[in-house]
This record gives structure tokens, C-alpha cells and sequence, in this order.
């Protein structure tokens, strides 16, 4: 069943939306990027033009491999060109409202055979998939950012994901190269599981005057050897996804340990939401990165 995907469809063109296109249509999917604005999906194609330029200059792959792979990925603002594919992947907003919209819009224009996924790095994939027309065609194929990069895939089963389902999953992410593990359907899953406490961690850190943006970054890249600081790392995710990760864990699993730091929370409000807004615990509108605490 996995052989017979070839179409896929990606909702939603952020970051992960345009990682996900590029690493399917360098390895030779027809791939249909979609977003609600022609802006958005513009700036996506641009994006992912920009990435596959400078893994030619690095080497990674040929020019004639960057041109093939453009060639397969169509933007598009219009949800009607999902309809010819086989695997359709979810990547928008971490806000379990627009997903379950998204759905209600998604699943009458879909093919019944075709097999519905998210790249939620939280929610419950059963609960998401009671809110789709196919719960036995519906798992969590969940990438890493930036996914060009990172050879991780965890893979979710909901309760009633069916077996060909998951084969097919396992199947298509192997043609991505990359290495898959397997998480049951427990409030985000593995890494995030680990990696967000730690983030949120970081925070309380930063929130109670421990240490600056500076210093807690720079301890944890030279103290515990982790490439990105936790708070560079948060504001590379995107602070409304971590504090939808955090709240996922504090309701989900109803422990205190889990509470997202009030200085997130404030972050998030003010719409300092990292990287992608220009303002989290950097600033990124000037031509280095700048703390902001
Ligand atoms: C929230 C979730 O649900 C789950 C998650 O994803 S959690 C986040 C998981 N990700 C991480 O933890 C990332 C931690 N950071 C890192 O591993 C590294 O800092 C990094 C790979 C991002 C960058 O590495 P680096 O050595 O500092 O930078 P750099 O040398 O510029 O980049 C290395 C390669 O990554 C590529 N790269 C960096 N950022 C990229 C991006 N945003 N998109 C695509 N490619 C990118 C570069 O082009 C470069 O590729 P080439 O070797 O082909 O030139
Ligand atoms: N950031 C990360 O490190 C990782 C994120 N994820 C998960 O991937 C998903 C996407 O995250 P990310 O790419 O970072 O988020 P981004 O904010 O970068 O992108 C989300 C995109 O979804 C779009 N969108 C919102 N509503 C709709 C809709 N109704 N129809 C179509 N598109 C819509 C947004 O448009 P607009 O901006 O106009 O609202 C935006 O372009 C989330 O579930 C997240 O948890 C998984 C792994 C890592």
C-alpha cells in the first residue's frame, strides 16, 4: 500500500509545511502545498526554492536534483487540488480548533482511500481523529524542525488506526531517509515530551533571574553540549507552539510540573512568538540576533 503513495498534500506552509514539501518532493513525490493565503504559499516556494539552492552549494544534492524537485511541488491556496492525493499531512497551527476545521473541510474533497495525517507535536491523535471522516486512516507522522535536517520521524498511532495505515506510513517515510520511532498516543509523544519541560525549564530559569537569555543559552551549548540554547531552540520552534505543547502536557497529564512559565505566556501574548515573528527571547530585526532579557 505504501508504493501507492505518490500524491501528497500538505496543509498549511510554516515552516514544518515547507520542510515537509521539500524533503517529499526531493525524494520524488508530487507534492501540493497548501495554505489559506496565495501570499503565504508564495513565500513557502520561495522558501523552500532558498533551501534546495544552498544544499546544491553544500553539496547534497545536484542542480538537475533542486530543478526536479521544484518541479513537483504546486502552492496553493485552493483546498479543491488535495483532492488527487494518496496521503495528505497536516501541518498548520498547533490549536486543536483549526485542525478539527480544517478536517470538516478537508475530508469530503479527499479520495475515501486516501490516508490522513498531522504533524501535531501534542495532541491526541484519537481525539483529532474522531473529528475526521477516516479515524482508521488517520495517524500522527510527526517531523522535526527543521526537517531537511533532523533524520527523526515519530509515528502515532490514534485507537483506531488500522495497519495498512501505519505500513503505508512507515513506508513513505522511509523514502524521505529518515529514521522512524514509534510513540503511543500519550500527550506529545516522545521528544517533545522530554524536550518541552526542559524548554519551559529554561524559562522559569530566565522568569526567576537566575541567568540571562545569554547565560542560560550559552550553558547549555557549552555546559551540557546542545546545539541551540533552550531559549534559542524555543524561539526556533515558535513560543505559540510551545506553550500549546505545555498546556497539552498540564491538562493531558494533570501534573503541576508541567505548568507553562507566566513569562511564556506573556511572550506569546504580546505576539513575541520567536523567530518567525521577528521577537521572542531574541530579537531578530537587526542583522544579529539581539536578548531581549
Ligand atoms: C517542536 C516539535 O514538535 C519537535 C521539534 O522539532 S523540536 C526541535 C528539534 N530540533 C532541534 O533540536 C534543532 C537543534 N539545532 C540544531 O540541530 C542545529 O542548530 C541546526 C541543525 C538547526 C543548525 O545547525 P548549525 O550547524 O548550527 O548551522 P548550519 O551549519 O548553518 O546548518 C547546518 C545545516 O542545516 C541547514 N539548516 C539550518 N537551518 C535550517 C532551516 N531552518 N531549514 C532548512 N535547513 C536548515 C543548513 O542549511 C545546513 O545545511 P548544509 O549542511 O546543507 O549547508
Ligand atoms: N515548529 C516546530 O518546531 C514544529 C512544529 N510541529 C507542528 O507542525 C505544525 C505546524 O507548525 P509550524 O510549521 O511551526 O507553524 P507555523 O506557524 O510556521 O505554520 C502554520 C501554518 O498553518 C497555517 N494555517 C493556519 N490555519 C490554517 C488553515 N485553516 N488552513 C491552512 N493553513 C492554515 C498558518 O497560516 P497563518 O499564519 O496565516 O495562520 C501557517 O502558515 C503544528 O502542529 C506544530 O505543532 C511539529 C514539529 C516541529
Amino acid at each position: 500500500m505504501g508504493s501507492e503513495i505518490r500524491n501528497v498534500g500538505i496543509i498549511g506552509a510554516g515552516q514544518m509545511g515547507c520542510g515537509i514539501a521539500q524533503v517529499a518532493a526531493v525524494a520524488g513525490h508530487r507534492v501540493h502545498l497548501y495554505d489559506l493565503s496565495a501570499e503565504r504559499v508564495e513565500a513557502a516556494l520561495a522558501t523552500v526554492n532558498g533551501n534546495l539552492a544552498r544544499q546544491v552549494v553544500s553539496g547534497k544534492i545536484t542542480d538537475d536534483a533542486r530543478s526536479a524537485a521544484l518541479a513537483l511541488i504546486t502552492g496553493t491556496s485552493d483546498v479543491n487540488d488535495l483532492a488527487s492525493s494518496d496521503l495528505v499531512i497536516e501541518a498548520a497551527t498547533e490549536d486543536e480548533a483549526v485542525k478539527r476545521k480544517i478536517y470538516a473541510t478537508v475530508c469530503p474533497i479527499l479520495k475515501p482511500e486516501a490516508i490522513l495525517a498531522t504533524n501535531t507535536s501534542s495532541l491526541s491523535i484519537t481525539r483529532l481523529a474522531s473529528a475526521t471522516d477516516r479515524p482508521e486512516r488517520f495517524m500522527g507522522i510527526h517531523f522535526m524542525n527543521p526537517v531537511p535536517v533532523m533524520k527523526l520521524v515519530e509515528l502515532v498511532r490514534g485507537i483506531a488506526t488500522d495497519e495498512p495505515t501505519f505500513v503505508a506510513a512507515k513506508q513513505f517515510v522511509s523514502t524521505l531517509d529518515k529514521v522512524i520511532t514509534v510513540a503511543e498516543d500519550f500527550p506529545a509523544f516522545i521528544v517533545n515530551r522530554i524536550l518541552l519541560p526542559m524548554i519551559n525549564e529554561a524559562i522559569y530559569t530566565l522568569y526567576e533571574g537566575v541567568g540571562s537569555v545569554d547565560a542560560i543559552d550559552t550553558a547549555m551549548k557549552l555546559g551540557a553540549n546542545h546545539p541551540m540554547g533552550p531559549l534559542q531552540l524555543a524561539d526556533f520552534i515558535g513560543l505559540d507552539t510551545c506553550l500549546s505543547i505545555m498546556q497539552v502536557l498540564h491538562e493531558g497529564l494533570s501534573d503541576s510540573k508541567y505548568r507553562p512559565c507566566p513569562l511564556l505566556v506573556k511572550y506569546v501574548e504580546a505576539g513575541w512568538l520567536g523567530r518567525k515573528s521577528g521577537r521572542g527571547f531574541y530579537d531578530y530585526r537587526g542583522p544579529t540576533p539581539v536578548p531581549t532579557r
